[in-house]
């Protein structure tokens, strides 16, 4: 049931930002990656989601490489980019709805909602999302964790622009995923607090 990265190597622009990388995340375990700016981290979530081709080296999921059955793959995987990726005309229940299309599952209202509910934007759901502050747009971005049954979490500096409110709700969250058996890879610039619960670190380093 892993997620197994054998042998990475990473190329961009004649430098090697990482080379023969290799690392397993299990069900019920939770990988903080870290490093300087410009380390390699979100090349190598990319990587990780199957969505950019290594240079060298395989992504495999269940034993097999992620390239056989992407689809399959990414129904079991929620990748969310260090940006909201939200359409900023659009409300946070509509980007929602489109984001739940766009994974081919149901759109239910009430769960949406909850969702909503749950990260404080009661009252805000129906207001295009470039009206709301950067937390905010954090938060309806971040719904979308509550809403798709998938075992595997990439999410690339999630906390960006939240409150500590909001830190500790996604750090519990975090933590209920894993228990639950989840697998669940971050990447932060600020450590994690214990309410995360254990926490296995993986350092990339800045390679010049
Ligand atoms: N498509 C690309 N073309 C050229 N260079 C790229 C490309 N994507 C990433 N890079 C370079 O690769 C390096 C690593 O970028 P990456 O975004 O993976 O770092 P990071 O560790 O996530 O950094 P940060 O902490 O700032 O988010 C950077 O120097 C970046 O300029």
């Amino acid at each position: 049931m892993s997620l197994v990265a054998s042998e990475l190597t990473c190329i961009k622009r004649d430098r090697v930002l990482f080379e023969r990388l290799s690392m397993s995340l299990e069900p019920g375990q939770l990988v903080y990656l870290r490093g300087p700016n410009g380390a390699g981290k979100t090349s190598l979530l990319r990587i990780l989601t199957g969505l950019a081709a290594p240079d060298a080296g395989t992504v495999y999921f269940q034993g097999a490489p992620v390239s056989n059955d992407i689809a399959a793959y990414h129904k079991a995987l929620i990748y969310l980019g260090h940006k909201p990726a939200l359409n900023s005309t659009l409300s946070a229940m509509e980007n929602l709805r489109f984001w739940l299309a766009q994974q081919y599952l149901t759109f239910d209202p009430k769960a949406a909602y909850q969702a909503l509910e749950k990260l404080g934007l009661v009252g805000l759901e129906d207001i295009p999302v470039r009206l709301l502050s950067a937390g905010q747009q954090r938060r309806a971005a971040l719904a979308r964790l509550w809403l798709k049954p998938a075992s595997v979490w990439l999410l690339d500096e999630p906390f960006t622009a939240l409150d500590t409110q909001g830190i500790a709700l996604l750090e519990t969250l975090f933590a209920h995923h894993v228990a639950d058996g989840g697998m669940l890879l971050t990447t932060s610039h600020q450590p994690l607090s214990k309410r995360a619960g254990p926490v296995t670190n993986m350092d990339l380093e800045y390679r010049l």
